[in-house]
Formats: C-alpha cells, structure tokens, sequence
C-alpha cells in the first residue's frame, strides 16, 4: 500500500510538473483547455486513493480522540420485518431480545427500524444498514405466505437475483411428510400436494449470493433443522419469537465467535434523589469519564407511583418503592469502572441506596454485605436477630439431610423470611441449583395474590411447594403419609402471632395429639419490623398484597386493609399506604376479623 501511494504520489506529482510547463510554454488555448479538463479529471483519479487516505486517517484521529472504543467495537442495526408491527396488532418482543443478547455479547446496536412488508421499504433499509454497520439482522417475513418478502427485499438491496436452494429443500423435505401425513389424518388432506409445492417454492426461494447458516442446537450439540439465510453482513431471522430466539441461540457462536468478542464492564448504581438532584453534576462527570470510554445512563424510577400520589403530603408519606433514579455504568476497563464508581458514590454520597432484581441469586456474597451494612449502620440487635435465625437454620441443614428437611410455606411475609435463609443455608452447603422442598396446606378462602405468590416464589427459590386440604392438623397428617421422612418443618412463627406463644423455643416437637414433626421457628423472636427489615433491605420478593395495605393475610373473607395505613388525598381519593409503612408491632393484626 506504501508502495502505492509513493507510485500515485510520484505520478501526480509529474503530471502537475507537465501543467505548470505547458501552462510557461504558452501553448494555445485549446491545448490549455484539454490539458486542464484532463489534469482535473485525472488529477482525483490519481490522488483518489491518497485523499481517501488521508481522509479516512484523519476521521479516525478525530474518533479516536472522542470516542476511542465504540469504533473498534463492532456495531449492528436491527430491522424488525412486518406490517403487523406497524399496524399494532403485534408487538414487537424480537428486537427487544436480540439487543439484550448482541448487548451481552459487546456488539453496539446503533439502530433498530421498523418496515413493513414492502419490497422497497425493505431493500432500502437493509441497503443503508448494511452499508452502514458491520452486522444488520432482520427479523421475520421469511415464512411460506405471499405477504413474506424479506428474500426479495434482500435480492433487491443487493441487485441479486433469485434462485431455488436445493440446501433448503432437502430441510423442508425432512419436515413435510411428517406435516403431511398429520393434515391427512385430520382429514385435511385434499389438496395438500399443491399446498406443499407452493410452500417449498417459496421457502426455497432466495437470492443467489445467499450464504445458509446451520447452528448448533442447544439440547444435544446436532446441527440445527432449519438454516438461516444470509447475504453479505444481512442475517434473515424468522420473526415468530420462538423460532427468531431459538435460531441466534443456534447461531451466535458462528456469529460471534468467542475469541472476538470485547469483554465489557457494566454496573449498576441505585439511588433516593431524583434525577434533577444531580443532572448537572452528572453531566461534568459524565464529560471527564468519556475520554476513559466510559459510558453513563440515567434512568428515573416512574413505576414510582406512590411518591407522585403522596406529594404534597407531610413528609411521613413520601416514599418511594426502592429508588427513584438507576444509573447504569459500562466500561472498556476494570480501572476506569472502579475510578467512575467511586466518583459516583462520592457524588451521590448518603444517597445510594441497595436494590436487587435477583435476591434468590448469589445468596451467600449478599448474605455477607447485608450484615456487614446493617453493623455499618449500627443495627446491632437486629444483626443479632439474623445470625440467630441464620444459626438455627444452619443447624438443621447440616444435622438433618435435605429430603427430610421442609419448609411450612403459606406465602405470608413470615415464610418468606424463612424460605430465604433456608435457600441461603442450602446455597452455602449444596450449591444453588439443588432443589428444596416445602408444603402448602390451604386452609382458607386464599387471596389469589397469595397463591400467584406461592409459584412465582417457588419458580425464583426452586423450591417443590406440595399442597394438601387443610384444615392445619389434616394437611400436616396427609404430608407426612406422602413424604414420611420428613422431620424438621421450618416455619414462620413469632412470638407475636396468636399461636406463637405457644413455643417455649425456636425448635420444638410438635404437641402430642398433632402429626409428628420437628417445629422450627428461626424468626420466633423476630418483631413485625424485624421481618420488613430483612425482606426489604434484602430486596426479597413478597406477597403483593403487603404492598396494598395488608399487613397480615387470612382469608379473604376475614382479611382488610389495615386501617393505620388508610390515607385520603385532597381529592377526596382513599389508599392504602405499604404493610412495611406500620411501626407498631401490636397493631399487626387489626386487620384480621378472625384473630
Ligand atoms: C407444621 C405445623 C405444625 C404445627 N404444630 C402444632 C402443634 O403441635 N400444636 C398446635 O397447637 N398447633 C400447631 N400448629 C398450628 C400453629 O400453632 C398455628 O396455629 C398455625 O401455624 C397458624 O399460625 P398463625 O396464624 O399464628 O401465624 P402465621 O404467620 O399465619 O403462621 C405461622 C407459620 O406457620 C406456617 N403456616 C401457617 N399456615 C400455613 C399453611 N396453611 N400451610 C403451610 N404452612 C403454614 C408458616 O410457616 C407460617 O409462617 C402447627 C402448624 C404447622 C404448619
Ligand atoms: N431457522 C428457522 O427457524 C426458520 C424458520 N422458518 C419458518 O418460517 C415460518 C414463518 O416465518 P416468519 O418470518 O416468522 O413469518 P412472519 O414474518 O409472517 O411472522 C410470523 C409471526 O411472528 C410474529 N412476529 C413477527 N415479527 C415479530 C416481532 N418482531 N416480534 C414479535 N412477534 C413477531 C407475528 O405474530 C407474525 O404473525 C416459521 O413458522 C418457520 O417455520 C423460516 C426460516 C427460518
Ligand atoms: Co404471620
Ligand atoms: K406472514
Ligand atoms: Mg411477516
């Protein structure tokens, strides 16, 4: 290339030498002109390559300088296929997926559009995007229906035409007469012969510069059933989310290959202030941290219901679900992410506050700092409280082996307290996939909330909820038929319930006209505030209703709203402030008719 440029350069040189001596040798006019058309023709020709390189040098100085990683980080448009997008009767969930994937996987999405199933629109787009970014991947219009026109689309984009893939026919003969023989069965099958060579036609079709991608199925490693058509940096995805997602799982190693992907650093900082609090401050950090590549985002909480309904309210109702602004870090290097960090916290210092999407995740790692933060804040009884509660658990996963251990679990806040230490405890010894058990005896009219939060718990926490008629003693006695092995039964008693006080101690066999089991009680001592405390602080999922006002859930036939927590708007608009709003143990259960 040196070489090249030294010949275009030695060239030009020459031919500018030959104008200028013409020019001094006063030749005539028509002479001049055809010299100076030619030099002004030739002259760009020759330097072309030269310019360009200078030029091309000189933006990527000029990137560097602003934003010196983005440019190496390979970067991808996606463009979403389909009318039904455009017309709102579907929403579209794959370009959503593909950017958190291509995310994960340090590729920079710069553009997400949206066509419909033209031909041109869809040429046009994939023509600008393709010339524009490393990787374009499309999703949907490459089913067998007329209205499916990504292939010519792509054809168009690329002035290529079309041809008929023996490749694709030979996948589509190994689905068919499967299809077929189902159609005929159901008595469907008149006319199916036409059917399929239209279907096989038009799956078949696709432009001739096609590259087909077959993937590596997930389940047993076999190459993939069906292939994925690509022209030149163009991916052709299907657009039903099953097949769309299945095909980039398959694909994304080929895609993707792991040797070349860039590494990225991200984090996640929360806070109480609004944004308005710290925008100009961000703003100047921001600035400093983009020269080290760092990248900051600020993202106002607005399920934040509450704070709006309780503006202008005295201060005791100002609150807001767990933070008001989240500020997401990325970075190319562990140094700049740990000097931004701290430049954070330092900004928002007294204002960064924990919250976790995923509590039953990583358990032991966030057991420790909440400890540790609640020492730092000087909590020390209620740290007591945990490792006491944390002691008995402790005790009884190593004492006893899992399958004789359960947890009595109604999905109340109590439980739920209980479900978390035990899955702590069971992480620490046994690993986080392995599976717990628990029990469920429905003994009342129950709240459906409560029963949706008994299965999403037990999805979160992998824990096998059993469920059996009540009423208590009955269920107890049914449990014990189906799992006899079953001895220590962790539940959430406090000393404050109605029945509490019926524990001398945190474990204790149960009376001797009830099922035999061991009662453990980690939480016996526990107050009311103790248990909000721990789900809170710990961001632990719990029964919705605890957030509409319920402080303690019976059945919904002896259960209201606690009316401590009742507040009227200026608008004459009655609600219920959160279950973890109440402070007075003893109040607990006003709301219950029954107790
Ligand atoms: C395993 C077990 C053994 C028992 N043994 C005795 C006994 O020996 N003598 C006696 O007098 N009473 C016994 N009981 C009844 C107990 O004393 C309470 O009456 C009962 O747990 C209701 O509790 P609560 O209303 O006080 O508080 P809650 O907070 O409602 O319950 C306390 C805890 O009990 C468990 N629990 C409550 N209801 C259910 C349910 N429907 N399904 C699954 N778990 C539930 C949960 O772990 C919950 O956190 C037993 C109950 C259970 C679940
Ligand atoms: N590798 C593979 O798995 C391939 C499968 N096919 C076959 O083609 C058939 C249909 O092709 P498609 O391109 O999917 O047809 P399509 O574009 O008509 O989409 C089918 C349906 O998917 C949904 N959809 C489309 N775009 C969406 C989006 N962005 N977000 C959410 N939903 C969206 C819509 O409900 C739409 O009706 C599939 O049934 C499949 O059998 C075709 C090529 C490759
Ligand atoms: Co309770
Ligand atoms: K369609
Ligand atoms: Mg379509």
């Amino acid at each position: 290339m040196i070489k090249m440029m030294d010949f275009h350069q030695f060239l030009s040189l020459g031919l500018i030498l030959f104008i200028y001596v013409s020019l001094e040798l006063k030749i005539g006019f028509s002479t001049k002109y055809t010299i100076f058309f030619s030099s002004s023709v030739l002259f760009p020709i020759i330097f072309h390559r030269f310019l360009c390189r200078i030029f091309q040098k000189e933006m990527r100085a000029i990137f560097r300088t602003r934003m010196p990683s983005t440019t190496q980080r390979k970067t991808a448009a996606i463009v979403v296929i389909g009318d039904e997008i455009l017309k709102g009767t579907t929403r579209d969930t794959n370009s959503h997926f593909l950017c958190k994937r291509l995310h994960k996987l340090g590729v920079n999405i710069k553009k997400i559009s949206v066509v419909g199933d033209d031909i041109s629109e869809i040429s046009r787009e994939v023509h600008t995007a393709s010339g524009a970014y490393d990787y374009v991947i499309t999703s949907g219009g490459v089913g067998p229906t007329h209205d499916d026109k990504t292939y010519l689309g792509l054809a168009h984009a690329f002035t290529d035409q079309l041809h008929f893939s023996n490749e694709i026919r030979e996948a589509v003969d190994r689905f068919l007469p499967s299809y077929i023989d189902k159609k005929k069965a159901e008595g469907v099958g008149e006319g199916i012969e036409e059917v399929v060579r239209m279907v096989t036609e038009k799956l078949c079709t696709i432009p001739k510069m096609s590259q087909l991608l077959w993937g590596t199925q997930k389940v047993d490693g076999r190459i993939s059933t069906f292939p994925v058509v690509r022209v030149a940096n163009v991916v052709a995805l299907p657009g039903v989310p099953k097949f769309c997602e299945r095909a980039f799982d398959e694909l994304q190693d080929q895609l993707f290959p792991v040797e070349e992907r860039q590494s990225m650093y991200f984090d996640t900082i929360y806070t109480d202030l609004d944004e308005f609090d710290f925008s100009k401050r961000l703003t100047d950090l921001a600035t400093r941290f983009e020269e080290r590549s760092v990248q900051i985002g600020s993202y106002p909480e607005l399920k934040n219901k509450w704070g709006h309904l309780w503006r202008g309210f005295q201060n005791k109702f100002f609150f807001f679900r767990f933070f008001k602004t989240k500020l997401t870090i990325e970075s190319e290097s562990s140094e700049s992410m740990k000097d931004v960090l701290a430049a954070l916290r330092e900004l928002l210092i007294g204002h960064v506050v924990y919250y976790d999407t995923h509590a039953w995740t990583d358990t032991v790692t966030k057991w420790k700092s909440f400890k540790t933060r609640k020492t730092a804040e000087n909590h020390l009884e209620f740290v007591r409280k945990l490792e006491e509660a944390e002691k008995i658990v402790e005790e009884i996963v190593e004492k006893y082996p899992l399958e004789q251990i359960a947890l009595s679990f109604n999905g109340g806040k109590d439980c739920t307290v209980l479900l978390h230490l035990l899955r702590l405890k069971v992480d620490e010894k046994y690993g986080p996939s392995t599976p717990i058990q628990g029990f469920h005896i429905m003994v009342e009219d129950q709240f459906p909330e409560a029963t949706q939060f008994i299965i999403d718990a037990a999805k979160f926490y992998n824990i096998q909820v059993l469920e059996f008629p009540g009423p208590l003693k009955t269920g107890l006695a049914a449990l014990k038929k189906q799992r006899p092995s079953i001895i220590p039964v962790l539940m959430g008693s406090r000393a404050t319930d109605p029945n509490g006080k019926y524990m001398k101690t945190p474990v204790e066999w149960t009376d001797s006209d009830w099922p035999k089991v061991l009662r453990v009680c980690p939480i016996l001592n526990w107050t009311y505030t103790d248990v909000w405390h721990m789900l809170r602080g710990l961001c632990i999922p719990y029964c919705k209703l605890y957030d509409q006002g319920y402080t303690s859930l019976g059945g919904r036939d002896n259960t209201v709203k606690h009316p401590a927590l009742r507040i009227v708007s200026s608008d004459g608009k009655e609600h219920y402030l959160p279950a973890y709003k109440l402070h007075d143990d003893a109040e607990e259960r006003c709301n219950r008719s029954n107790l």
